[in-house]
């Protein structure tokens, strides 16, 4: 199969969905490798790196995108939607739900689109998620302890606090990689940290793993409005896996928070959920202020830590983009459950329930799909 690595073209997206170990895998399987020229660089790997694994180094994007199977890191932006093709293999971040646009561009061009995020183990596990909500997740609290420096137009609390000066409160909305990451990193700091989750179990697991240092409150909106009025930082970290985010923190519940307060929304790329986030920022503009406390929602937030996130991002989908490569997509997704959890569009069909649902769209299972193909 002919694979094609797009650069990314998203603001400060300075990841790549392949490291040249990549390429050597793949090429080793008997595929050929199109690279888009200087996409590694912004995490470090030069077109050389690339060759000398034997991947093909292409000028333009349109080379890339007329490959059997496309690897990006972040959805299509709509200058690439031209690119779509009938029976292309598109296998990058896709985060449909609060995407119409996109969806119904992937529907019409007949585009096979398989997402990183919504691939999932028997567990419940998202492997192809993990590696990034790890990095968010740690980034979120790094983040958030700079913009309540008052030059930054925060409050001026330190996190840790010193001796005898309150800790801050960090408090997390959502207890699962990204909310777990951003906790270790809190308490790494010295804060005040709670966790609110649906799922008793899994604070009973962080109760269990913090030992006790964190306080654990089941999420309800009761819980969240007393716990949102004394933080000062909030992380926004819940996920229904390819879902619309509920939006769970209110206008009425912001403008609670003491005036200089931060809410990292890491729950952006699913929409978000915090009423007041109403656009997503970037890394060049990463914040907006409302009722006094400085939002941040970053979509692509491990794009700025390109290097690490790479590395870990590429650790977890290229064997599955192996898969997809040797096997072609339908016999790949026929062997794997968890990949086949990944198909959110194939032959002009929404695949993945939460998406057809965010958008008021015909659900057809992918096995119904593929049946009918065949
Ligand atoms: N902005 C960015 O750059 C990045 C964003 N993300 C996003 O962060 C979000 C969280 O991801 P993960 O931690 O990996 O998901 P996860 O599935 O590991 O955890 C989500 C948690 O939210 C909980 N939850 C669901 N509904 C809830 C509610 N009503 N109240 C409280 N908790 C609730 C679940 O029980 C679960 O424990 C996702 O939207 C993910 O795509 C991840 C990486 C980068
Ligand atoms: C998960 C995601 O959206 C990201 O890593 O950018």
């Amino acid at each position: 199969m002919i694979v094609g690595i797009a650069k990314e073209i998203k603001n400060n997206e300075n990841r790549v969905a392949i490291t040249p170990a990549g390429v050597a895998a793949l090429v080793q399987n008997g595929h050929s490798v199109l690279v888009e020229n200087n996409a590694g660089l912004g995490s470090g790997f030069t077109n050389e790196d690339y060759a000398a694994q034997g991947a093909k180094i292409v000028d333009t994007a349109a080379e890339v995108w007329a490959a059997e199977m496309v690897m990006k890191v972040k959805e299509p932006l709509p200058s690439e939607y031209g690119h779509f093709r009938e029976g292309q293999i598109l296998f990058t971040y896709l985060h449909l739900a609060p995407e119409p646009e996109l969806t119904r561009a992937l529907m019409e061009k007949k585009v096979i689109a398989i997402a990183y995020e919504t691939i999932q183990l028997d567990n419940g596990a998202l492997p192809l998620l993990m590696p990034m909500s790890e990095v968010a997740g740690r980034m979120s609290v790094q983040i958030g302890a700079q913009f309540l420096e008052k030059q930054y137009g925060g409050k001026g609390v330190l996190l840790g606090g010193v001796p005898g000066v309150p800790k801050g409160e960090v408090v997390v909305i959502g207890g699962g990689i990204v909310g777990t990451n951003a906790a270790k990193m809190a308490l790494g700091l010295g804060a005040n940290v709670t966790i609110l989750d649906v799922n008793a179990d899994r604070l009973r697991q962080l109760d269990d793993l913090f030992q006790g240092r964190v306080q654990t409150l089941i999420s309800n909106s009761f819980n969240i409005a007393n716990a949102v009025k004394k933080a000062d930082l909030l992380v926004g970290a819940v996920l229904i896996p390819g879902a619309r985010a509920p939006r769970l923190v209110t206008e009425e519940m912001v403008k609670d928070m003491t005036p200089g307060s931060v809410i990292v929304d890491v729950a952006i790329d699913q929409g978000g959920s915090i009423e007041t986030i109403d656009r997503i920022t970037t890394h060049d503009n990463p914040t907006y202020e409302k009722h006094s406390v400085i939002h941040y929602a970053v979509a692509n937030m491990p794009g700025a830590v390109a290097r690490t996130s790479t590395l870990a991002l590429t650790n977890v989908t290229v064997p599955y983009a192996v898969q997809l490569a040797n096997k072609g997509y339908a016999q790949a997704i026929r062997d794997n459950k968890a990949l086949a959890k990944g198909v959110n569009v194939i032959d002009g069909k929404v695949s993945y329930k939460a998406v057809a649902d965010a958008h008021n769209l015909p659900y057809a299972s992918v096995e119904e799909v593929l049946l009918v193909k065949n």
